[in-house]
């Protein structure tokens, strides 16, 4: 087996297409600098809105045929990023996207939200000992915004990081690897409030009937929260190509995107991040292997 980089990141997430809102300057810059960028998606994205007309046959309750579909979505915001090791938790269509908080679908016995939680973080234990990453980026606990897939795969994810570490578990699964640095994704309340400032000058060009609110957007937390700050100017165009192609999903006019509700929201070109395990750099860090060995 060929020898990986020195640089290892792992992403958790739960849907094709928060990877490319959340993460998709990050995962463009340690990709081209020539880390090893790994992301692990939990559902198919199954019980998706579909965006454009045309593809509208495609939801779940029409052909069901969304999750197959945003597999290439995904295959296509790989290639836009750079990213070449992207899988599915426990294989393509192991965990079924639940839905929206409340919807009755959270309640179907193959969905994510019903998920043996050991079961499930033993999947990511398999990849997190064969890729041994330095890095970890996840959700933090209300999963961003509350989507029941989202916070479980906070959950998967923070269960995996104890249990990759520990020599009884498992131990066909690999030899044990603590993970050094842990990081939930956050925006900053400044950068929120500047982005909507932004979309609100650029109202009559775009393309939303709506605007969304600061409290649309996950992860909003005091400037002060913030550990880590990735400027991605450079990847932006990787970020917004990476986001077109889950056209099922989400509408890109520019420095500003749409999901299917409607709503103009920017597009976050600087990506931020909170840690949660590991020691922070001096200052605010501008590289999430900072203080991290090779
Ligand atoms: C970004 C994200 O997590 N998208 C999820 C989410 O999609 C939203 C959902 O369909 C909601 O009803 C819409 O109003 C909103 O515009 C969508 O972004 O939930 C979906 C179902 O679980 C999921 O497939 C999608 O990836
Ligand atoms: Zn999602």
């Amino acid at each position: 087996m060929t020898a990986l980089p020195a640089r290892r990141l792992l992403l958790v997430h739960a849907h094709p297409d928060d990877e490319s809102i959340n993460n998709g300057a990050t995962m463009a810059k340690y990709a081209a600098e020539g880390a090893h960028v790994t992301l692990v998606t939990c559902t198919l994205g199954e019980e998706g809105e579909v965006i454009p007309p045309a593809l509208a046959h495609l939801a779940a309750d029409r052909d069901d045929a969304l999750g197959p579909h945003r597999i290439g979505e995904l295959a296509a915001a790989m290639d836009a990023l750079g990213v070449e090791d992207h899988r599915f938790l426990g294989g393509p269509g192991r965990y079924r996207d639940s839905g929206m908080m409340g919807a009755p679908q959270n309640d179907r016995p193959d969905c994510f939200w019903q998920a043996d939680l050991d079961e499930a973080a033993g999947h990511l234990v398999a990849v997190v000992r064969e890729i041994r990453p330095q890095v970890l980026v996840a959700y933090d606990t209300h999963g961003g915004y509350g989507h029941p897939d989202h916070i479980q795969a906070h959950r998967v994810a923070m269960r995996a990081v104890g249990l990759a570490a520990d020599a009884d578990f498992r131990p066909e699964l690999g030899e044990p690897h603590d993970i050094a640095k842990v990081y939930w994704n956050c925006v900053p309340r400044s950068a929120v409030e500047e982005g909507f400032a932004r979309l609100r000058a650029a109202g009559r060009d775009s393309l939303f009937p709506g605007v969304a609110t600061v409290d649309d957007i996950p992860g909003v937390v005091p400037d002060s929260d913030v550990t880590a700050f990735i400027d991605g100017t450079a990847y932006a165009g990787a970020k917004a190509a990476a986001m077109r192609a889950h056209a099922t999903q989400i509408a890109v006019d520019g420095p500003f995107f749409a999901l299917s509700n409607d709503l103009g929201q920017p597009m976050f070109v600087h990506e931020h991040y909170r840690l949660a395990k590991g020691e922070a750099g001096a200052d605010r860090e501008d590289d999430l292997f900072a203080g991290v060995a090779a």
